[in-house]
């Protein structure tokens, strides 16, 4: 059974239609990234699925449970984009504030933080954190009474690169012990390796719902390929191949998704004359804007 279904999930405000027919489902132990323009719809959609406000029409059912109920809210977490805590207090005093608003024992604060990388910070004052440790502590406050559907608003936004693999190394982690995440991101790039599914809403239609791999052959947009001839060659190579000289002895060509092999074919029958070639995919950021692209107003 899913941890999270989505049925025709329907949302205006007003004369602006947020969520438009949205179905989906996330099953255990599935990173789904969500993701969307500026207004697409993707904090609405995570609102609702925490049970802060109310949807027109659909069906939504977290943990078998409807958003907000008791029985949801008790196995669902949610990080916020900005998370705000008490300068003041230390990350251990912080988290064992929200075991004991939870009812949970505080003798498990040390090994929460311990989860999110900051077991030695644990006695600083918040204060002093890192944005990035300011975050951790949001992940470890997510991970109270062990969730099993995390929602995530832009978890990874301001943190450097270093701090943004360990974040996603603990949801991995999450992850492979079962509990479903729903995670909303702008930095493209970085969910195509993390997450297992993508989700795009457009002016809050989802325009696509499928594992990278899946949306690259669905969008069959053009591959490039980058050929390295040798010096003397790179006149004659570009020309044989029809491609566009860049960067010296570079080779740059574009073919369908389909031609890949035969293009393939033609660039190793030049032998000698070509040093190196790579294959470049259509980055997500592609497949982004080719599926965003698809939405009437
Ligand atoms: N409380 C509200 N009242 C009126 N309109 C709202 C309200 N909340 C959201 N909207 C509108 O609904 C649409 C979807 O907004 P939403 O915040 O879900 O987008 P988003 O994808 O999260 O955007 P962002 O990436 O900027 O956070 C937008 O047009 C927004 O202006």
């Amino acid at each position: 059974m899913p941890n999270l279904t989505l049925s025709q999930l329907t949302k205006s405000f007003g004369a602006t239609r947020a969520l438009r027919e949205v179905s989906f489902d996330v099953a255990p132990g599935e990173r789904i990234a969500l993701l969307g323009h500026n207004g697409a719809g993707k904090s609405t959609l995570m609102k609702i699925v925490l049970g802060l406000i109310p949807y027109d029409s659909g069906r939504v059912e977290v943990l078998g449970a409807s958003p907000g109920d008791r029985a949801a809210r008790r196995q669902v977490a949610y990080l916020p984009e900005n998370v705000a805590f008490h300068p003041a207090l230390t990350g251990l005093e912080q988290i064992r504030t929200y075991l004991r608003l939870r009812g949970a024992p505080v003798r498990e604060a040390m090994g929460l933080l311990e989860r999110v990388g900051l077991a030695e910070a644990a006695k600083r004052r918040i204060g002093t954190y890192s944005k990035g440790m300011r975050q951790r502590v949001g992940l470890a406050q997510a991970l109270i009474g062990r969730p099993r559907l995390l929602v995530l608003d832009e978890p990874t936004s301001g943190l450097d690169p270093v701090s943004r693999r360990e974040f996603y190394a603990t949801l991995d982690g999450l992850a492979a012990e079962g509990a479903s995440i729903l995670l909303s991101s702008h930095a493209l790039t970085e969910v195509e390796a993390r997450t297992d599914r993508i989700v795009i809403l457009s002016k809050g239609v989802m325009v696509a719902n499928a594992a990278l791999a899946e949306l690259r052959r669905k969008a069959a947009l053009p591959i490039q390929m980058q050929v390295r001839a040798s010096a003397a060659a790179a006149d004659q190579v570009a020309a044989r191949l029809g491609g566009a000289r860049f960067n010296g002895a570079t080779v740059t060509l574009s073919c369908a998704p389909d031609q890949k092999l035969a293009r393939l074919g033609q660039v190793t029958a030049l032998g000698d004359m070509i040093e190196d070639v790579e294959v470049i995919p259509p980055s997500l950021e592609d497949l982004y804007t080719h599926f965003s692209k698809q939405v009437q107003p």
